[in-house]
């Protein structure tokens, strides 16, 4: 059995500290579990360009509010209150806005191109398949390499 604590790994190296967010890596792919799992802090009033081209992840809403805006898609997943922004069928720019709130989960199964934008401070778990190594931040395109610098131990 693994066995960690958020206040300890956030006085780690596992506390991973980017522009607009920062996240608490509890288990990464060292712990071979075949995904890891972050606590992930979104700063308020940023905006965030994320294209996981290598990996698929779920993000749950603990806290905080903000939206997720789908690049290249019109598809609202029978969501009731998703914005709808431009016309259906091929239109270059249509995208979907999701309005994100505790007790909400988003999953980019597609590897779907998104805009996160936090309104307040937001607290989400993601789950990362494959797994992280350890220290990546996102590249130019919001993307994680699949070879990052491990943490060891
Ligand atoms: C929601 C999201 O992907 N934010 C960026 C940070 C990421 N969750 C991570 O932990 O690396």
């Amino acid at each position: 059995m693994i066995l960690r604590n958020l206040e300890d790994a956030e006085r780690s190296d596992r506390r991973v500290v980017a522009e607009n967010w920062e996240s608490v890596r509890l288990l990464l792919k060292g712990d071979c579990m075949g995904f890891s799992f972050h606590i992930t802090t979104i700063y308020p009033g940023t905006e965030t360009h994320i294209w996981y081209k290598n990996h698929l992840e779920s993000v749950y809403c603990i806290e905080g509010e903000g939206e997720v805006e789908v690049l290249d898609g019109t598809d609202d997943g029978g969501v009731a209150d998703a914005v709808r922004i431009g016309e259906p069928g091929g239109v270059e720019q249509a995208c979907v806005i999701y309005r994100i709130a505790p007790g909400t989960i988003y999953v980019l199964d597609k590897n779907d191109r998104h805009i996160l934008r936090a309104k307040t401070t937001m607290k989400l778990a993601c789950v990362f398949n494959p797994p992280l190594n350890g220290r990546e931040i996102h590249d130019e395109d919001g993307a994680y390499p699949l070879d990052g610098e491990e943490i060891a131990g």
